[in-house]
């Protein structure tokens, strides 16, 4: 009997452990799937997307449900069978007690009304959740938190935080105080239903139509009946949740197959470029925005040249780059490789051919090694790394660093470092650097956040490293707003309000007297 009892005790506990590395294991699965999608999105288009972000938001709200999918389908089918009992038992008692079981339709109404109202709070507070996510992050944000104090906007921001967080939480407790007020609706019915049904069974036992055993049992029996049809109203409500979460999970797969197939193209980029990069009336405008950023342009980008992209701000430097980099379909016109649209490339093989430091780079907060080589962490030996700190020169970063390429980047991890904007941004340089003799090396405003002794020290080693691009007849392209690195390009290329200003060498450009000329003349000005 005791062994009996030990080994059923036993085989629960292994029940319940099973079913929780279940849970976890499908829960991991649905995170993964969730980030595979968003994240392996040819383009960045959904990530401009209110829709998409509004969805996601709602999504990771309740990515819980997904993992409790079995556990909630098992208990499901536990509420199904267990009230089989009480069902005979009242059956056996007296068959008008089933009655009560009539008040689980407008339970099951509830249930699915309330099912209704969460979804219309979801989607209603996405927004705001969102914005409310976005404020508490400034809140943690050293960056953020500096900013804000020399305004002294702390207090704003909290305001801010603090209506958008209503905002968010508001159509929830709404949804909840109705369902609320609609289930003790159904309760009250249930009582007055429980009470008509005791009486009817009294006055029969008064006239001994029905017997004292079975009325005595009717009572007992009319408080599980309730159980009864509470836990169908919990199934119901519990599987609609989950329901609901996975057709949001369904339209998130179903949008990232229709990104994926917007942009289809696999043909494998080319080894090396012969003609150049060609933009031949390309027009784009950004998904919800009310202007074209780059209109009609029209540009080849000789392969093996050194080609500089001045203009001023908002002018569409980056979005050229954006549009070359595949990151951003063209919304007319097209991009050809040599003579392949850009359109039938595959796109992660032309990304695996482009190398680039950004304007916003990333600061990862790896080690130093993983910052640098995360373009190719399979790299062999730390011999490339060190190749490319040079080419940024930025060797002397790492030489700051205590423990070198193993130093944790990142002040607030255990014995993180912290580094200076300019230092993060070298290092950034020395990530493009990595890759050896890209078809495509865009270096978006490299130099921002440097000194002018670096910047020169830098521009020598971009010369070479240019070089080694043009080897495969690669196209470097430099965006900047220094014109002392524009002179030593081939070609400059003058963006004005998103169209293609002049073109031509620094010589051919001071020359027209043009835009180029008047710019250039009032750096070199301020610089005397
Ligand atoms: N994500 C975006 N969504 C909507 N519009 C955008 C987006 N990014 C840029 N724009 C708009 O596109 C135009 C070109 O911007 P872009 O960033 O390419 O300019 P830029 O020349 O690189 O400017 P800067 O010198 O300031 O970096 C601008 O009008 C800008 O407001």
């Amino acid at each position: 009997m005791i062994a009996t009892e030990a080994f059923g005790f036993i085989l629960g506990i292994c029940g319940v452990q099973a079913r929780i590395g279940l849970n976890e294991r499908i829960g991991q699965h649905f995170d993964a799937d969730v980030a595979r999608i968003s994240g392996t999105a040819p383009t960045l288009d959904h990530l401009q997307d209110p829709r998409y972000r509004d969805q996601m938001h709602a999504l990771r709200e309740r990515m819980g449900a997904l993992g409790m999918a079995y556990n909630s389908f098992v208990n499901s089918v536990n509420n199904l069978v267990a009230p089989v009992t009480t069902i005979i038992v009242a059956l056996g008692a007296d068959i008008r007690l089933l009655l009560l079981l009539l008040i689980g339709a407008p339970a099951s109404w509830w249930a699915k009304s309330t099912m209704r109202w969460e979804q219309e709070a979801e989607d209603e507070s996405a927004k705001a959740g969102r914005r409310s996510k976005h404020f508490a992050d400034l809140t943690t944000d050293p960056v953020a938190a500096s900013e804000l104090r020399v305004f002294g906007a702390r207090d704003t921001l909290l305001r801010l935080l603090g209506r958008e967080a209503f905002a968010w939480r508001m159509p929830f407790a709404r949804a909840e105080a109705r369902g609320a007020a609609f289930s003790s609706g159904v309760t009250v019915l249930y009582v007055i239903a429980a009470m008509g049904v005791l009486a009817w069974m009294a006055h029969d036992a008064l006239h001994g139509r029905v017997s004292p055993g079975a009325f005595a049992t009717g009572i007992l029996v009319v408080g599980q009946l309730r159980d009864v049809v509470g836990s169908l109203q919990g199934t119901v409500h519990f599987l609609g949740q989950t329901l609901r979460t996975v057709k949001r999970y369904r339209w998130l797969q179903e949008y990232g197959a229709t990104a994926a197939a917007a942009h289809s193209g696999t043909t494998p980029a080319p080894s090396a470029l012969h003609d150049g990069l060609t933009l031949q009336d390309v027009t784009f405008r950004y998904p919800g925005a009310d202007r074209d950023a780059l209109s009609h342009i029209d540009l080849h980008l000789p392969a093996g040249e050194v080609i500089a992209v001045v203009g001023e701000n908002g002018a569409g430097k980056s979005t050229l780059i954006g549009l070359l980099t595949g990151m951003y379909d063209v919304s007319g016109g097209k991009v050809l490789v040599d003579s392949v649209d850009l359109q039938d490339l595959s796109l992660d093989d032309w990304r695996q051919h482009c190398a680039g430091a950004f304007q916003d780079h990333l600061k990862l907060e790896l080690t130093a090694r993983e910052a640098i080589g995360v373009g190719d962490l399979e790299i062999p030996d730390d011999t490339r790394l060190l190749e490319a700190l040079d080419d940024a020169a930025a060797s002397d970063v790492l030489t700051a660093l205590p423990d070198g390429l193993d130093t944790q980047l990142g002040p607030s991890w255990p014995g993180g470092v912290d580094l200076s904007g300019g230092q993060w941004q070298r290092l950034a340089i020395g990530r493009a650097m990595v890759r050896r003799s890209p078809l495509l090396l865009v270096l978006d405003e490299p130099t921002s956040a440097l000194d002018p002794a670096t910047e020169h020290k830098l521009f020598d080693r971009y010369a070479a490293a240019a070089k080694e691009t043009s080897r495969a007849g690669g196209v470097t392209l430099i965006v900047t707003h220094r014109f002392s690195t524009v002179a030593s390009a081939d070609r400059v290329i003058v963006l004005a309000d998103g169209r293609v200003a002049e073109q031509g060498t620094h010589e051919e450009l001071m020359a027209v007297g043009g835009h180029y000329a008047e710019l250039y003349g009032l750096q070199a000005a301020g610089y005397r």
